[in-house]
């Protein structure tokens, strides 16, 4: 029998973050349990003396600030970058200044555990603060609780319930990094909350929401059950109904998995990523869809630190973003100019299909973004068929008077379709973003038909699921315009892809890629 001691909720105390959102963060001061010690390039090129912490777990540690950085420094979840950062110095940096010490180097392991346990902790923020708030003795305490806290108490309750853990390791090492990270009341009441979950798990008596009621209250507890917005839950049941909604939460849940597109341009074939993927035992499928693309579960650290992403040889990217440059079909020799270019992924396909003969024009109105593009174009020797040019779409047309055989217009979306791997995108859009978006979208459609040569292509796309931004805005489109029609993407893709109206669409649920979109639209010769 587990004893169950009461929990109390601890507040925001002087010494930690206070709102690190506003950027006003204090550090906590050394802990008294920790060796200094001398480390090379620990955590900047020259030698100097660490806190290294050795009696916490690290990557418990790790992900806790990730989290942190995600949720109150507007770094990204982007799960793939954060493994392909390596998290070497920089992120050692940041532990070191928001628990005052640091924990040893990070291994391969433990990355991926950070990876899994961050991306997870996200996903489900919002059932584990349901589950979180079910235990607490004073719920009104939970709004105020130190955000460190939380989060700690939200890696253990993931552990415990989602990666069914063993509890009794979960419970020592996230008491020990309450205690030593904040103080010993803590990791006192991170003990007690973290034992009443267990014994509620053990007992199949874990807090659920019932699903009952009206269509709000069914919303509100499907959002709950499988964390995600009530306003996406509510959307997505009106555009799919509640079973597809359901499904589409699940995938969304589920790791992300990944594809690899082998480099052309760079002379490098898919036969030749495949044997370095057998070398390092990576396990891989063959894409049935595209002819350069490889799909990967598991052994992306592998790929990484192999070098195939550094040196060119591959680039990471979703067949249903590859799918879109199918739609455009690019031919050796044409001029394609694609309108929201960064930060690449599509120009450069599109470059590499061009066989060294013919022009990508990239424009986007980020210019970091922009920058990164034309590295990648470099490094994947690609430079020779891609211009960069910084502008904002709306207003290129008054300084160019080019028009193309063919225009891409990936625009700027609500990224719905890619929740599984934008782990905490879900939480950061709002409703509201919708109408923003969809006027953006006019506004850059409008912009991109004034560069197609007559009889020439113009391809709208998005990585969005949502009909309000997609079929709506194509149709909104051609009542404005006349001159464009609709040809179906039939000749492109095959059936499972095609809607009714002849647009591309990758469903998630169907067809277990990434949401997409794409209409291929003929202007008028
Ligand atoms: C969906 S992302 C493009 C992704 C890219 N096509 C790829 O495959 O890697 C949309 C891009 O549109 C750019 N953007 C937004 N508004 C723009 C504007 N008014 N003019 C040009 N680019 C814009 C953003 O900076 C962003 O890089």
């Amino acid at each position: 029998m587990l004893h169950l001691p009461s929990i109390q909720i601890c507040c925001l105390s002087d010494n930690k973050y206070k709102d690190s959102s506003s950027k006003t963060l204090k550090f906590k001061e050394s802990n008294s349990r920790t060796t200094t010690t001398y480390k090379k390039g620990y955590l900047n090129k020259e030698s100097k003396p660490q806190n290294v912490n050795l009696e916490i777990s690290p990557h418990r540690a790790v992900s806790a600030v990730r989290l942190m950085r995600i949720e109150f420094g507007g770094a990204f979840a982007d799960l793939l970058n954060e493994k392909g950062k390596g998290s070497g110095d920089n992120e050692m940096g940041y532990v070191e200044r928001t628990l005052g010490f640091c924990t040893r180097d990070l291994d391969d392991r433990d990355l991926r555990v950070v990876t899994d346990i961050v991306g997870g902790t996200i996903r489900w923020r919002k059932y584990l603060d349901y589950l979180i708030l079910s235990l607490c003795h004073d719920p009104n305490g939970f709004s105020r609780m130190e955000p460190l806290l939380l989060q700690i108490l939200r890696i253990g309750f993931y552990e415990i319930v989602k990666l069914e853990n063993p509890s009794y390791a979960v419970i020592n090492e996230n008491v020990q990094l309450a205690k030593i990270a904040l103080r010993p009341g803590a990791g006192n009441m991170v003990n007690g909350i973290l034992r009443k979950l267990v014994s509620l798990k053990e007992s199949n008596s874990l807090p659920s929401p019932q699903v009952e009621g009206d269509d709000r209250a069914q919303a509100r507890a499907l959002a709950t059950l499988h964390s995600h917005p009530v306003w996406m839950v509510r959307r997505w049941i009106k555009y799919l109904g509640r079973e597809e909604a359901v499904k589409l939460m699940n995938w969304n849940n589920s790791d992300p998995r990944f594809s690899l597109r082998a480099n052309r341009g760079k002379g490098f074939t898919r036969s030749e990523l495949v044997s370095r993927l057998e070398t390092l035992e990576v396990p891989y499928e063959l894409s049935p869809h595209l002819d350069d693309f490889v799909r990967i579960s598991t052994g992306m650290q592998s790929v990484i630190q192999d070098g195939l992403l550094k040196e060119g040889l591959c680039s990471v990217q979703d067949e249903s973003a590859g799918l879109v440059v199918s739609i455009v079909d690019p031919q050796p020799g044409e001029t394609i100019i694609d309108c929201c270019a960064a930060p690449g992924g599509k120009t450069l396909f599109m470059a590499a299909c061009l066989n060294g003969e013919g022009m990508v024009t990239a424009i986007d109105i980020n210019k970091g973004r922009l920058r990164i593009l034309k590295e990648t174009a470099k490094l994947q020797q690609l430079n020779n068929v891609v211009t960069t040019v910084h502008a904002d779409l709306r207003t290129f047309h008054e300084s160019n008077s080019i028009t193309y055989d063919k225009v891409l217009l990936d625009a700027p979306c609500s990224g719905l379709g890619v929740l599984s791997k934008r782990a905490d995108l879900r939480w950061n859009r709002k409703s509201e973003d919708m109408e923003e978006l969809k006027s953006l979208q006019d506004e850059l459609l409008d912009a991109a038909s004034m560069l197609v040569k007559p009889g020439g292509v113009l391809v709208y796309s998005t990585c969005s699921i949502d009909p309000e931004e997609n079929e709506d805005r194509v149709a909104a489109f051609l009542l404005r315009h006349q001159e464009y029609s609709i040809d179906s993407a039939e000749r492109y893709i095959s059936p499972e892809f095609l809607t009714e109206h002849g647009y591309y669409f990758s469903s998630p649920v169907k067809n277990s890629l990434d949401g997409a979109f794409a209409a291929r639209l003929l202007r008028c010769p």
